[in-house]
This record gives structure tokens, sequence and C-alpha cells, in this order.
């Protein structure tokens, strides 16, 4: 820090002498005295007189003003231009992203100097031609490098989770794009100080930048180049000035660069808009069947999930098991418009009498984070973490429609911490998400899912990455709230064992098709699929004889839904016989149970 504060010195030096200049500046720096006309340096003069007669030290400082000015003009139009350009290319993505990307490839490509030269030409020397072309020349590697900050944020689950909140795209954009994006920027920005005070220096050098009478470095330093040998005192000062300005302001860089990429201002961002509250789409018809979903369909374009269909009942938890890339994070999120922009769903998905699929953007965010609540695996990945938790919290509580003033947004996020059992929620508000453990982060994601007070909660693998002592606590608080609140519930697991504890029925998925389905216990204990059935032998499950080997099952899982004619387990299947590969089993009842179903033609495990 000390040393950050030490290389920005003579920028900040110059930045004050020139805010200062017509306080330090002993005279007019444009006063004409032929009589003093090429005074060395003296107590009069501490840095002598030019041909004119003109006191240098005055228009050094006044340079300093002048150069400064244009610097901080053009830094901030290349700025705004760059970084709302940048981050609108990045959120979009597709083809406006290629289209914006081309543009700026080719002006960050162009020569800046000859474009500079071109646009002074054009419209003449002058402060603000010089801004224009300067501009011209700056904006485009901020474009650049918030395009890249924003395209890498793009499909991250913080922002899945803000889709899911009801956050507009406006809202996204401004307060959780724009100032992840400015953070390299203004980085970057450190050391475009130096390039732009040089091009300043330069095109008045040039005769076309600030033109005389005003003092300016580069006009300066062309008017002592004639004297450079016989009066030093002409060219040494604003050279040296110009030579400090632009070594500080790299250096400055590289010091920010090498630090965390996160100017301290940008800790200084907190919300403050506050969103309108839009009404709620009509509730879901009282009935026993929350959320409904049939013959589902996903493709990228190929197919990662096919005719898949599940229901979930009121006060019910369904979970959803099946090894990775079986398709249940599509599943899960593609009824709520979750899914990667190029991700095509079919099928249907009714949540109470509401049709889901096909929703406009606007009336998905009635839905998501008001009717429905979203917990993901990676509590880390979704926080912000530039924000404290009571923002985030307070932001959801918003998005709901039940936020208020400040103070009472905030009772409402306390009660919310309180709810999911963590203590002393108003300090807890106050701390950012790194100061909590992955436990306590799941709970606030689960306080934030349940803001809108919604009717089903999707929980994406929630307990994963936690230790089994933290998984059982919070496996036990989702019970709590299902029972407490009645609350619907989607459990996304691959392990069997975890959502045995908590689960009323279950559906079990391979290569992107459901392979069995119906009540926990049965499907447990009488399962129908062999698929189930090596899932099972490979956790440990309640009631098992102490012991017991785990198996584990040969072969790698299926690729997708498309991949032969045939059962896609049947190459890893323990009963297969030929006719497996050649026919697709379908979903078929059980005797033992109505709602027991399995896609296995053998019949059975
Ligand atoms: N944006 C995407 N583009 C292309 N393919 C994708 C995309 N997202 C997911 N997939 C593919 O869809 C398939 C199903 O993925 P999904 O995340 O639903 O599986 P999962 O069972 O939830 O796995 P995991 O437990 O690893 O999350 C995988 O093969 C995955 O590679």
């Amino acid at each position: 820090m000390t040393r950050t504060v030490l290389v920005a010195l003579p920028l900040v030096v110059f930045a004050i002498a020139g805010l200062l200049a017509p306080v330090l500046a002993p005279v007019d720096p444009t006063a004409v005295d032929l009589a003093a006309s090429l005074l060395p340096p003296s107590a009069d003069h501490p840095l002598g007189t030019d041909q004119l007669g003109r006191d240098q030290l005055s228009r050094i400082l006044y340079g300093a003003q002048i150069s400064l000015a244009v610097t901080a003009a053009v830094l901030t139009i290349s700025l705004t231009v760059g970084v709302i350009t940048g981050t609108i290319a990045g959120y979009l993505g597709g083809r406006a992203d290629r289209v914006i990307s081309r543009v700026v490839d080719m002006a960050v490509s162009l020569p800046g100097m000859l474009v500079a030269l071109a646009v002074i030409g054009v419209r003449g020397p002058g402060v603000v031609n010089l801004i224009i072309a300067m501009s011209l020349w700056a904006w485009a590697p901020y474009a650049r490098i918030a395009r890249a900050r924003v395209a890498g944020l793009r499909g991250s689950p913080h922002l899945d989770a803000l889709r899911l909140l009801g956050a507009s795209p406006a809202r996204v954009i401004g307060r959780h794009l724009l100032p992840p994006a400015l953070a390299p920027c203004l980085v970057y920005a450190s050391t475009d100080v130096g390039s732009i005070v040089l091009g300043v220096a330069t095109l008045s050098f040039l005769g076309l930048g600030i033109p005389p009478p005003y003092a300016e470095w580069g006009q300066m330093l062309i008017e002592g180049r004639p004297y450079l040998a016989s009066a030093w005192w002409l060219a040494y000062p604003p050279g040296i000035a110009i030579t400090a300005v632009v070594f500080a302001s790299n250096l400055l860089g590289e010091r920010l660069a090498g630090d965390d990429e996160r100017p301290s201002i940008l800790r200084w961002v907190r919300p403050t808009a506050r969103r309108r509250l839009a009404d709620h789409v009509p509730t879901a018809a009282e009935g026993d069947v929350v959320l409904s979903v049939q013959d589902l369909s996903v493709g990228y374009p190929q197919r990662v999930v096919a005719e898949v269909s599940y229901e979930v009942r009121r006060g019910q938890v369904l979970a959803i098991v099946g090894e990775s890339g079986s398709g249940k994070t599509t599943s899960v999120l593609a009824p709520f418009g979750l899914l990667d922009p190029s991700a095509v769903a079919t099928g249907s998905a009714t949540l109470g009498s509401g049709e889901l699929m096909g929703l406009t953007p606007h009336e998905r965010r009635l839905v998501n984070g008001r009717r429905v609540g979203v917990v993901f695996q990676d509590s880390l990945a979704v926080l912000n973490p530039l924000r404290t938790i009571g923002a985030h919290v307070d932001e959801a509580v918003r998005n709901a429609g039940r936020g208020g003033r400040r103070a009472a947004t905030r009772r409402v996020t306390e009660e919310l911490l309180r709810l999911v059992g963590l203590p002393d929620p108003a300090a807890l508000a106050r701390q950012f998400p790194h100061q909590l453990s992955g436990g306590m982060r799941q709970r606030v994601q689960i306080a934030i899912a349940l803001a809108g007070e919604p009717e089903l909660l999707v929980a994406d693998e929630p307990t994963s990455a936690l230790d089994v002592t933290v998984q059982a606590q919070l496996l036990d608080l989702l019970g709590r709230l299902r029972d407490e609140l009645s609350m619907s519930m989607i459990v996304v697991s691959h392990d069997l064992a975890v959502v045995s504890r908590l689960a009323d029925s279950v559906a079990v998925m391979y290569a992107g098709r459901i392979v069995e389905s119906g009540p926990l216990t049965t499907v447990i204990n009488d399962p129908g699929h062999p698929y189930t059935r090596g899932l099972l032998d490979a956790v440990p499950l309640p009631g098992a004889v102490p012991g017991t080997r785990f198996r584990t099952m040969p072969g790698r899982p299926g690729a997708g839904p498309d991949d032969s004619s045939g059962c896609a387990f049947a190459p890893r299947c323990p009963i297969a016989v030929t006719a497996c590969t050649n026919d697709r089993p379908v979903l078929k009842v059980l005797t033992s149970a109505a709602t027991h179903r399995s896609a296995c033609s053998r019949g059975g495990a």
C-alpha cells in the first residue's frame, strides 16, 4: 500500500500542482516581457524564462493543469464508452457480441496517432477536437477488457441466481456486471494516463494539439527545442514532467494489476436503486400437484435430456438422482428458463395452473424468486464477493416485492437469516461471503431462496461441497422448512444416501432419461431398474448391515439420450441381453406400487 502511494506520488503532485496553478504560479503564464527574454533560473524565475520572457515555472504549473484536464476528459469518455460497449457485448453474447467485438478489434488495430491526426486534420486543432481525437483512439481497449470480463461471468451460477431472483437485465448489467468490468478497466486506466499525457504532448509538439499561447508541456518542448544548447531550462522541465507522469502511471498500473484487480473504490459500490414492486402473476391453483413437467427434452443442439416427466406434490420432496452428466440439473432448471440461452427446451411444465415454458422474461421474473426459489451447490460462486450477506438478502427481499424502507427490508432479511438457523443475524448481515463457512453460506442461499415465500424450492446438489456433519444439519433444516412451511422441494443429488434422509419420492436419471421413479421407500426396498440397484449397492444406506462391502458400477456413464436405439445402460448392465441393445425400453408401471415405474425390458433388477 505504502509503495503504491509512493509510485503514484508524481501523478498526485502534478495533479495538485495543476489544480492549484492559479495560486502557486508566480505570474500569468502568458504574460510576455521581452526585456526578460531567455533568463536562466534565478530567485525571481526559479525555472528561468522563455524567448518571450514568460515565466517557465508558471507555464509548467498551468501545463500540468491543461495536460491533466485533457487526460481526465479523454479517460472519462473512453472508460464510459468502452466499459458500457464491452459489458453489453459480453452480456448479449452470440451475434451481437461477434459484431461488436469485430468493431472493437478494428478500432484497437488502427494506429491511434494516425486516427488522431486524421480527426484533427479534418476538424482542426483545439481542445475539444483534441479530446475527441484522443477518445476515438483510447476507448477500444476498455471495451475489449470489459467484454472479456463479462463474457467470463455470463454463465456463472451467480448470474443464474440473479435471474432466478427476478433481476431485470438492466439491473444485472448495472449492478452486477458493470462493477466487475470496471475494476480491470480502472487498472488499465492508471497505465493509460501516461499514454494520453504523452499523446497530448506529441500532438501539441506537432502543432496539432493545444494551440499557443496556452502553456502545454508538448507545446513548451517544441518552443524550447531550438534553444537546447543555449537555454537548457526551456526543454528540460517539460520533458522531465512528461517522463515522470508516464513512468508513474506505468508503475502504478503494474502495481494495481499485480494486486487483486479490485481498486478500493469498488468496495464502496453498494446497491442504491429500489425496484418498483411488480404484481404477481396469478398463484397456483390449490391442488395436490405443485409442479408438473411432461415430456421435457433439451438440446444444445445435441439432445442432453429426452422425454423427462415428473411431478412434485405440495409439501413433498422429490429427489432427482443419477451420475454426473445424466441431465439432473438440466431437467430441473429448464422449466424456469435458467439454462444457457443456447439451450432449446420443448415439452410442458405447469406450476399450479400456469404454463412455464415460453414465458416472457417479464413473466419469468414474476415466477422466479417469488413462487420458486433455487439453491445451487457452489455458494461462493453464487454470492457476489463484493457485497455483504445483508445486501444479498435485502435484494432478494426487494425483488420478491417484500421490501420497504431500508430498515424494514433489513428486518425481513434478519428474520430470514434467523429462519435458516443463522446466529446473530444483524452482525452476520454485515459480513462478506468469504467470512462464512460453507454450511453458513448454503443457509444464506436458502434464506435468499425463501425471500419470496416460494411454493417450491429447487436445491441443486445443496450439500455436495460440505462435510457429512454439516450436510446432515442442512438436510435437517430443509426437512424442517418442508414441515413448517408446507413447502414442496426438488433436491438434485448424485448420492441416494443423502436424499433418502429427506425425499418422499425419487426419480433416477441415466443418460438424459428417467429410468425409474416412485415413492422413495419402494424404490429403495424394491428397485425396478438395474441402474438403481447399482446406485444402491454403491452407497451406504441407513440400515445397511455393518461390514457390508459397497460395490462400484463398471463402465462409464452414457453420453446422451440419442446415443443408440437400445437401452443406454445396456453396456454396463449385469442382466442385459441382446434385445436390450436393439429396443429402447419405456417407463412401465410396476406392480409393487401404481406410482412405481421403471424402464427395463428385463422386467426388473
Ligand atoms: N451449456 C451447455 N452446452 C452444452 N452442453 C451442456 C451445457 N450444459 C450442460 N450440458 C450437457 O448436458 C448434459 C447434462 O448436464 P447436467 O448438468 O444437467 O447433468 P447433471 O446430471 O446435473 O450433472 P452434474 O451432477 O455434473 O451437474 C451434460 O452432458 C452436459 O455436458
